[in-house]
């Protein structure tokens, strides 16, 4: 039995994840703070809402997808009602397996997991980490978890807070560059909904690019990039405006900022 605890946008994002990944609705229990939540979830998903409480006790798996302020008081709820032998998976920015381990009284695995929203297209980049307590077994059996919603990397918890940063947000950056380029198309007299579609199905024809061709970023940009043609002319205006250098400060911030939510 696997129970979801704070079934928000992430936490709805694994769920659907997992249902379509063929685990049947029977086998996953989540909880919600709210009433009406908790019925949109019972009706989208057919899953039992249960208390914090129920689910810590009962389920073999414990997915914690509460906000980061929020961890310490579910684990004050939850800590000592965890028993022995079960596995608890943290998808919290910032919240390390030490501040997990800490709450829990008897020596659990944690293993803590940064995921992202493509979960719900079944891409997700997830990075895993394991805590004091957790072995190959756990971290196989987080993996298997969430390899049928995307890829997963093993990483070192030195990391995490740097793949918060890069692939956790990630997916927020290229919203924005899209936002950044449908402007640009109405800027130069674009219909919103033609720019829309000729910047998303650019993107995502990159994206493939990138995945597939095995080829370096530069290299794909370079194929582009024409001796005096149009490219090179925007690219020289993203250097003026060093644009380079503000994703290098951007997602260091994201990253000092994922270090300071364990902390509250
Ligand atoms: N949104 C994103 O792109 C990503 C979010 N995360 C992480 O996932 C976690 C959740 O983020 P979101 O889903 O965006 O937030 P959210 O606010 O949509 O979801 C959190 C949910 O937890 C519920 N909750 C809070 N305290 C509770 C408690 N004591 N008992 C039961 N339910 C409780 C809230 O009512 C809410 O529904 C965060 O820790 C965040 O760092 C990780 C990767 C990506
Ligand atoms: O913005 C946040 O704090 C969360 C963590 C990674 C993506 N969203």
């Amino acid at each position: 039995m696997i129970a979801i605890l704070g079934t928000g946008k992430m936490g709805e994002a694994l769920l659907s994840g997992l249902l379509r990944a063929g685990v049947e609705p029977g086998e996953i229990m989540v909880t919600a703070r709210r009433e009406e939540r908790a019925q949109a979830l019972r009706d989208r998903y057919a899953v039992r809402v249960v208390s914090n409480i129920e689910a810590a006790q009962t389920a073999d798996t414990l997915i914690l997808a509460v906000k980061p302020q929020d961890m310490g008081t579910l684990l004050a709820e939850v800590g000592s009602q965890v028993p022995a032998g079960r596995l608890v998976i943290s998808v919290a920015a910032g919240i390390t397996t030490s501040f997990v381990e800490s709450r829990l009284s008897d020596e659990v695995p944690v293993v803590r997991v940064m995921s992202n929203t493509p979960v719900l297209v079944d891409e997700a980049m997830s990075v895993i980490s394991a805590g004091a307590h957790a072995s190959e077994i756990h971290l196989k059996q987080a993996e298997d978890l969430l390899k049928p919603v995307g890829k997963v990397l093993r990483i070192p918890e030195s990391q995490q807070d740097a793949a918060t940063a890069l692939s956790g947000s990630g997916p927020a950056y290229f919203f924005y560059l899209v936002e950044a380029m449908v402007d640009a198309g109405i800027l130069l007299g674009m219909p919103r909904a033609a720019a829309l579609d000729m910047v998303t199905q650019s993107i995502v024809g990159a994206a493939i690019m990138l995945r597939d061709s095995g080829e370096h970023p530069v290299i794909l940009r370079e194929a582009v990039t024409s001796p005096a043609g149009t490219t090179i002319s925007a690219i020289a205006e993203l250097e003026r405006h060093s644009v380079r250098a503000a994703f290098l400060a951007a997602i260091e911030a994201a990253r000092d900022r994922s270090r300071e939510l364990a902390s509250g």
